[in-house]
């Protein structure tokens, strides 16, 4: 599904990705590692927002900087902040801007975007100004514009981040659900427990890439000893 081939990303003086290659087919893959390591600019490259200077990324075989031009309902991606990705007013208007690029028109998209909310039992939500929200709250309808366009391949950048409990279960509980192949980076390792794969990332290279409960122990193990090492030099 989403291929990362010999990936070069640097960021004014900021080498990110110095040759990166990843092949992600499982349905259910977790990115961990440190802040900085890469996690969120992987998936910036993986929805086209970002290209690396050389090498590629692809989605089902398109090119991600074609994605948004030719395909915009195959990556759904979910930002750590959501402010950085809701451009409406209301909650509505937001979920229906995906609606709108799928072909339906604005009122189509409405009306469609109401419906869903009442589904979920948010029909209050519907006219809500976002600014009104809380930022566990916007986070759920980024959450939910994802659900209502169903793109083919889901990236959720610390999608439990601001979630309340019932919160995290709820979206826990929907992507248990969907069919579509989701990738995953959260510091909260716990969430990754039944994936299929996980990838540790550090300072943009794969430190360990496998099986979930061995990938999160080795990280936990390295976490550890760094803190251990840190106590000991300050006592
Ligand atoms: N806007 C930016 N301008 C310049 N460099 C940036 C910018 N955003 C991130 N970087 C750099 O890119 C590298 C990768 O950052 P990235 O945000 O992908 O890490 P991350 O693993 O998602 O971290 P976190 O766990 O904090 O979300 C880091 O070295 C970071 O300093």
């Amino acid at each position: 599904m989403l291929s990362i081939s010999n990936a070069v990303l640097t960021r004014g003086i900021t080498p990110v990705f110095d040759g990166l290659t990843l092949q992600l087919n499982e349905p259910r893959i977790g990115l961990i590692g440190d802040n900085g390591a890469g996690k969120s600019s992987l998936f910036r490259m993986a929805c086209g927002l970002e290209a690396p200077q050389s090498g590629s990324v692809t989605v089902q075989g398109l090119q991600a900087f074609r994605i948004n031009a030719q395909r915009p309902n195959l990556v759904g991606m979910m930002f750590q902040n959501p402010d950085d990705q809701i451009v409406f007013p209301t909650v509505q208007e937001e979920l229906a801007l995906g609606l709108t690029a799928t072909g339906l028109t604005r009122r189509e998209a409405i009306t469609r975007a109401r419906a869903f909310l009442a589904t979920r039992g948010l029909e209050a939500w519907a006219e809500r100004a976002i600014s009104s929200l809380s930022q566990g709250q916007r986070q759920h309808v980024c959450w939910l514009a994802i659900l209502l366009c169903q793109p083919a391949l889901i990236l959720l950048d610390e999608p439990f981040a601001s979630l309340d409990l019932p919160g995290q279960a709820l979206l826990h509980e929907d992507m248990a659900r969907a069919s579509q192949q989701i990738i995953v980076s959260t510091h909260v390792l716990e969430h990754l427990r039944d994936f299929d794969r996980v990838i540790w990332l550090d300072s943009g290279r794969v430190r360990a890439d496998g099986d979930a409960e061995a990938v999160c122990a080795a990280y936990r193990a390295d976490v550890a000893a760094r803190i251990a090492a840190r106590t000991a030099l300050t006592r």
